[in-house]
């Protein structure tokens, strides 16, 4: 699993590294520990002024909004909620502009809609946004055409761009991902609590998507959400509350210069929250339980989130446990399992099981995507639509047999119409992608890819009621 594609490039930790750094015991323990899949900058004459500068920029996020997060996340751990998190695989800082962040909005508002009602509960709202900028990958270099540059690491390292000019890592982007991370979520919060989130103008949205003979075959779930709208309406339900949504932000905490830099004791409680996001997560790749980023997540406030894989052991997941959950806090900590669909009715039942006999109450929830990544035959990276709903339908049946909670579901998507995914029900080809591929990282479900897919679940989820 552990992946040391490149060396650290730390000092020892004696107190904090960065002059106006917030201090507090442990934060800087993890610059003694071994790091993956940081960036090549720590001797660049920007490195050290860039980190300066992000600790004194003002947080993204509050610590306040930080804990009810936390509070609803154990609501979800507890079946009472279901989490909806998605978003790009990679933000980039061109493609944050008002018309797709507020697809994306949109697109996750109207998937929560129909999860909400098939579902029966409360849908937490979380986008992959505002700060979704860092890449892990499977290699340092990438060849094209016998000319070897370092690979594409996320616009906050280095540039998409195949020069060598723009693969270089520069620290600058730092504070780019930083203002970009702050612009969408200002953009985000002005449309989820200024009335743009309307249920019922969520509602008329999701006609459009019924009203294609394609998703006829949805038409009777998308009525029978009319109804009960209509019902509510008749019963003088205040549709004014329902006019604003909660809605948080997540990224992998990957560049942990970065998140040490963002990170500020809260006057309230006097405790360490990371304040680049209100929910990190810990990649597949960085989950080394000997190794900096669980010891450095470890250290903050916010409810944090781990990726397992199909090679996951229970004793992997009982030590990721004891380490970032000491006090089994309800809310603290997310298993978001990507298993593949291959894989994911033989390997989840142990680690649940074990998990759940220790006493342990994490959220669980699925990430389709990534166990089900394959290549087309015309050299794209793709995912099968049929088998990232099978990968979803496998994670039911196996909390449904043990009797626990599926608590959500953690996709890559989009609000626009792109060609990243092959099929749906109306089907996206391998040609469509020579036009339609715009994802620097991974492929992403399209607008109605990932309505059909809500659809599919709220299915799925009434079934098992
Ligand atoms: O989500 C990201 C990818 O799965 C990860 O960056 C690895 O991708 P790669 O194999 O193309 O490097
Ligand atoms: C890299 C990612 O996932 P994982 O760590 O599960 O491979 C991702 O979520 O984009
Ligand atoms: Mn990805």
């Amino acid at each position: 699993m552990t992946d040391l594609t490149s060396p650290a490039k730390h000092a020892p930790a004696a107190g904090p590294s960065v002059p106006g750094a917030a201090v507090y015991p442990g934060l800087d323990d993890w610059r003694q520990l071994p790091i993956a899949q940081q960036p090549t900058w720590a001797d660049s004459p920007s490195f050290a002024p860039v980190v300066k500068e992000l600790s004194t920029l003002p947080p993204l996020v509050f610590a306040g909004e930080v804990d009810v997060l936390r509070s609803r996340l154990a609501q979800a751990a507890q079946g009472k909620a279901f989490l909806l998190q998605g978003g790009d695989c990679a933000e980039t800082f061109e493609a944050a502009t008002a018309d797709k962040i507020s697809a994306r909005v949109k697109t996750i508002l109207q998937m929560a809609v129909v999860l909400t009602y098939g579902a029966q509960l409360p849908v937490i709202k979380m986008g992959r946004m505002a700060g979704q900028f860092a890449k892990p990958r499977s290699s340092n270099d990438e060849t094209r055409d016998g000319v070897t540059l370092p690979a594409y690491r996320g616009d906050i390292v280095n540039g998409y761009d195949f020069t060598p000019e723009s693969r270089q890592h520069d620290p600058a982007r730092m504070l780019k991902a930083y203002h970009t991370s702050a612009s969408t979520l200002n953009l985000i919060r002005a449309f989820t609590q200024g009335g743009f989130a309307d249920l019922r103008s969520v509602h008329e949205w999701n006609r459009g998507f019924t009203s294609n003979p394609a998703h006829s075959r949805y038409e009777k779930l998308a009525k029978d959400i009319d109804n009960a709208i209509k019902f509510m309406a008749s019963c003088g339900a205040d549709f004014e509350a329902l006019k604003t949504v909660e809605f948080f932000a997540s990224h992998e905490a990957l560049l942990l210069d970065y998140e040490r830099a963002m990170t500020r004791i809260d006057s309230r409680t006097g405790l360490p929250y990371d304040t680049s996001a209100h929910f990190l997560w810990i990649g597949e790749r960085t989950r080394d339980l000997e190794q900096a980023h669980v010891e450095f997540l470890s250290r903050v406030r916010n409810p944090i989130g781990v990726k397992l894989g199909p090679n996951t052991s229970p004793d992997d997941a009982l030590r990721l446990i004891e380490k970032l959950d000491p006090n089994r806090e309800p809310g603290r900590l997310t298993f978001i399992t990507r298993m593949g669909a291959n894989n994911i009715r033989e390997k989840l039942p142990n680690l649940v099981e074990k998990v759940t006999a220790s006493g342990a109450q994490v959220l669980w929830v699925t990430d389709p995507m990534h166990g089900n990544t394959v290549t087309s035959p015309n050299g794209y990276k793709t995912r099968n639509f049929d088998d990232v709903i099978d990968e979803v339908r496998g994670f039911f049946e196996v909390h449904q047999a043990l009797g626990t909670f599926p608590g959500g579901l953690h996709v890559e998507m989009t609000g626009d119409d792109v060609a990243e995914c092959l099929g749906g029900a109306d089907p996206i080809d391998q040609e469509a992608f020579l036009t339609g591929y715009e994802s620097v990282c991974d492929p992403r479900l399209n607008h109605k890819q990932s309505l059909e897919m809500a659809f599919l679940v709220a299915g799925a989820l009434s079934q098992s009621k």
